[in-house]
C-alpha cells in the first residue's frame, strides 16, 4: 500500500485478521479477513448484527485474544501473535479497553481501580485520579466498590479505568450500553474530549447518537467488514473490508 502523507498518524491497524472457533463439533470463523486503520483523533463506530464478529474484532484489537490469522498493531508495536504477558504489558502502555463487564476489580475501590491500571505506566504523567473522577462526575463516589454503583456509576467509573492510562487508543465495547440519555451524552462528551486530544478512538456500538458522532463507521457482517452504515453513508458507497484499511 502506498504511505500516505499521513500514515504516521495510524495508531490502530489491522491487516487481514482471522479468528477462528472450534467448540466440539461445531466450528466458526468469527472474522473473515478484517482490516481497518484508525488515525489519531479520528472516532470510529463499529456496527453490525449480533452474532457478525464485533466483540471478537475488539478483543483480538485489544490483544486479549489472538487472531487465528493477521495481525494487529497498535502504536506502531504489533501486539498480536506474542505471549499474553507481553500483550498485557502493550496494553497497558498503548490501549484503553472498555468492555461491558467494565473492567473493574470488584474488591477494589473505584479510585484504586484507577491508580492500578495507572501503575503499569512509568514515566508518563499520569492522569490525576481525582481529576478522571470529577470529570465523570464520580468525584463523591471514589471511595465505593463497584458494587455499590448505580449501572450508570459503573459505566462511567470502567471509563474512567479504561483511560487512566491516557492510551494512543481506546477500545469500548458498547461504552453506552444501557445507560439513560444524560449519562449517554456525558460518556460520549469523554469520549470526543479524548479524541480531540489526539486518541484513537473505537466503539462497537448500537446507539444512533454514538455512530452520528462518529468520524467513520465500520459495519461487520458475518465476520466481514465495510465502511459505512445504511441510514448513514449509505450502502452505496459501502467497501469490502481490504479497502476499510484507508
Ligand atoms: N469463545 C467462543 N467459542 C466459540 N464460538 C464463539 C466464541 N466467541 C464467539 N463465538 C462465535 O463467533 C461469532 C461472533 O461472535 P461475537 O461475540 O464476536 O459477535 P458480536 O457481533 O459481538 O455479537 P453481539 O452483538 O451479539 O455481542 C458468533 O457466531 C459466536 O457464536
Amino acid at each position: 500500500m502506498p504511505a500516505g502523507p499521513s500514515d504516521d498518524d495510524v495508531v490502530l491497524a489491522a491487516r487481514e485478521l482471522y479468528r477462528f472457533y472450534r467448540a466440539g463439533e461445531e466450528e466458526t470463523l468469527a472474522l473473515r479477513g478484517v482490516s481497518l486503520r484508525v488515525r489519531r483523533g479520528e472516532t470510529v463506530a463499529v456496527v453490525g448484527p449480533s452474532g457478525a464478529g464485533k466483540s471478537t474484532l475488539l478483543a483480538c484489537l485489544a490483544g486479549l485474544d489472538e487472531p487465528s490469522g493477521g495481525e494487529v498493531r497498535v502504536a506502531g508495536v504489533r501486539i498480536s501473535h506474542r505471549p499474553e504477558t507481553e500483550r498485557a504489558r502493550l496494553r497497558a502502555r498503548h490501549v484503553g479497553v472498555l468492555l461491558q463487564s467494565h473492567n473493574l476489580l470488584p474488591h477494589l475501590t473505584v479510585r484504586d481501580n484507577i491508580r492500578l491500571a495507572q501503575h503499569a505506566v512509568r514515566g508518563r504523567p499520569a492522569v490525576r485520579a481525582a481529576a478522571l473522577l470529577e470529570q465523570m462526575g464520580l468525584g463523591r463516589r471514589s471511595g465505593a466498590l463497584p458494587r455499590q454503583l448505580s449501572g450508570g456509576e459503573l459505566a462511567r467509573a470502567g471509563l474512567a479505568v479504561a483511560l487512566a492510562n491516557s492510551p494512543a487508543v481506546l477500545l469500548a465495547d458498547e461504552p453506552t450500553g444501557e445507560l439513560d440519555g444524560v449519562t449517554e451524552e456525558l460518556v460520549l462528551r469523554m469520549l470526543r474530549d479524548r479524541a480531540a486530544d489526539g486518541c484513537a478512538v473505537l466503539i462497537v456500538t448500537h446507539s444512533a447518537e454514538a455512530v452520528r458522532g462518529a468520524d467513520r463507521v465500520i459495519t461487520l457482517d458475518d465476520g466481514r467488514a465495510r465502511e459505512g452504515h445504511e441510514g448513514h453513508e449509505g450502502t452505496a458507497q459501502a467497501k469490502e473490508s481490504s479497502h476499510v484499511l484507508r
